[in-house]
């Protein structure tokens, strides 16, 4: 939040942009292509694309395309800003397999980082649909899974016949990559390039840092800089430092080219996307870009979903939970994202939602408190339908992708317009309809439009809803108060009781 803050300031002192971003290729000057008249595409991809539903690209993904595979393909770095829904995750995933169908040994080439697991697991589904077409294969390095299950699946290990046995201090084994494609998260990333025989970036070609002005704010061990130095091996530091393991190299000369020189090649690629990329260029330096090229849509900075329908609604504070709860019953059990503006508040809503009796509507609180399996089976039923309406904090819902998801609604005001872009975005994606509602005490108003006009958005009608449908609430919400004071207090009791066990454990020991 903080670094929002800062960005908003960067915004307002008018801190000169990156002379690159200055003068941007326009996503919105391309349109949809049909994947039959999309050039070179690999035809086994386009089979591959068509049987998951995909017949043709949305503008961001042609606007990624053609700078790749185009004439001076992959010779520059690639920031994308583009709307939320817009399609990025495929536009950089095309692009990396079918230049990697190609390859004729298999190490890892492409590496995707993401902040959070679900995130990460989406896009790993994504890699999933098009690169075994053309023989790739797709590793995930979040710590689902034990490390060690983790590592056998990222790491081959030379097939022996039966009786044989190696000891590893005479024979060395050449350990060598199981993947091609690996997406990450930053923190299991780091577990790995430190601990695990076997794993090395010197082969990457790309790195994709997806959902880019998150991860540049949380620095999670100085992930960017470790990875960026493993991925420098050049002539000199090949030959005085040569891979342990394997005799695969690859050796990264130091280019003279124009524009090349310096830099080692074949270069490592770096495509960072955000909806609402940072222009800060103290963070965007972190990424070390090369000759970046500045890929957005339109002219204004903040972009909202074409079809996506905001809407106020305005009551008292006390109010809200009824307003939430008459808002939720008129859905008709659509599904529903509930942002509020806390982990604590995210549980206390969902708690009281509960004690309101049977709405007909099935609600699951999803945050950062919880552990990642219960967060990950409610996302599962979420998706399937189980469950209707999600109640979240901000930072687990960057980047969800949850199809049928037709309306989001913010019970707190979102504090910064990206924090507007991103909850509004998980509505309204792929060029579908959603509507954003926002629910304002009389003297949020002003300042809500004012935050709005930012992305552009000059209207916000009032949302009303039938006063009678209100006040029958009222007795149940009376009691429901009471149970939520009642389950506070109990949660406290519990708090303190497990902090004391732990405590006197440890004074044991
Ligand atoms: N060419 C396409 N045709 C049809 N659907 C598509 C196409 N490309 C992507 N989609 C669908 O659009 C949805 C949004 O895509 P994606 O998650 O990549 O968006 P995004 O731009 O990364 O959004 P966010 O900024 O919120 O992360 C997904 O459900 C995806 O399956």
């Amino acid at each position: 939040m903080e670094e929002e803050a800062k960005e908003q300031q960067i915004a307002r002192k008018k801190v000169a942009v990156l002379p690159w971003m200055r003068s941007p290729v326009d996503v919105s000057s391309f349109e949809n292509c049909p994947l039959t008249q999309l050039p070179f595409l690999n035809p086994r991809l386009e089979a591959a694309l068509c049987n998951s539903g995909i017949d043709s690209l949305f503008p961001v993904q042609v606007a990624v395309w053609q700078e790749t595979m185009g004439p001076g393909s992959f010779e520059r770095d690639l920031c994308v800003n583009s709307p939320t829904g817009s399609g990025k995750t495929l536009a950089y995933a095309l692009p990396i397999v079918q230049t990697l169908s190609s390859r004729s040994v298999k190490c890892l080439r492409a590496l995707v980082v993401l902040p959070t697991r679900d995130l990460a697991l989406q896009v790993r589904d994504v890699f999933a649909t098009i690169a075994p077409a053309v023989g790739l294969s797709v590793g995930l390095a979040v710590g689902q899974s034990s490390i060690s299950e983790e590592i056998s699946m990222l790491i081959e290990r030379p097939k022996l016949e039966a009786g044989i046995c190696y000891d590893p201090h005479h024979h060395p084994i050449e350990l060598q990559s199981a993947v091609d494609i690996l997406v990450a998260t930053p923190g299991r990333l780091i577990d790995h390039i430190n601990n695990t025989k076997g794993f090395t970036l010197e082969h990457l070609r790309f790195l994709v840092v997806d959902e880019t002005d998150r991860l540049l704010r949380e620095s999670y061990q100085s992930w960017l800089p470790m990875v960026l130095q493993c991925t420098n091996s050049t002539v000199d530091a090949f030959f005085s430092n040569p891979s342990t393991f394997g005799s695969l190299k690859t050796v990264r000369r130091i280019g003279v080219e124009r524009g090349f020189k310096n830099k080692a090649y074949p270069r490592l690629m770096k495509m960072v996307l955000s909806a609402t990329l940072t222009q800060d260029p103290t963070k965007l330096s972190q990424l070390q870009l090369h000759h970046p090229l500045f890929l957005t849509t339109g002219h204004i900075r903040y972009k909202l979903p074409e079809h996506l329908h905001s809407f106020k609604l305005i009551c008292e504070q006390q109010m809200k939970p009824l307003y939430l709860v008459s808002l939720l019953k008129n859905l008709q059990g659509e599904k529903c994202i509930v942002f509020t503006s806390s982990v604590e508040s995210t549980h206390r809503l969902c708690t009281l939602l509960k004690f309101f009796g049977d709405l007909g509507i099935k609600i699951k609180e999803y945050s950062g408190h919880q552990h990642q399996t219960l967060r990950s089976k409610t996302l599962r039923a979420f998706r399937e339908g189980g469950v209707q309406v999600v109640v979240s904090s901000d930072a687990m819902t960057r980047g969800m992708d949850v199809e049928g998801v037709r309306n989001v609604i913010n019970y707190d005001k979102p504090p910064y317009i990206k924090t507007y872009i991103h909850r509004a975005g998980r509505t309204a994606r792929a060029g579908n309809s959603g509507r954003c509602f926002t629910l304002l005490h009389q003297d949020e108003v002003k300042q809500f439009k004012k935050l709005l006009k930012k992305a552009d958005i000059d209207s916000c009608p009032v949302h009303t809803l039938p006063s009678d449908s209100i006040e029958s609430l009222r007795s149940t919400y009376d009691a429901a108060l009471e149970k939520l004071k009642e389950n506070v207090e109990m949660e406290a009791f519990k708090k303190r009781k497990l902090g004391f066990k732990s405590s006197s454990k440890m004074k044991k020991r």
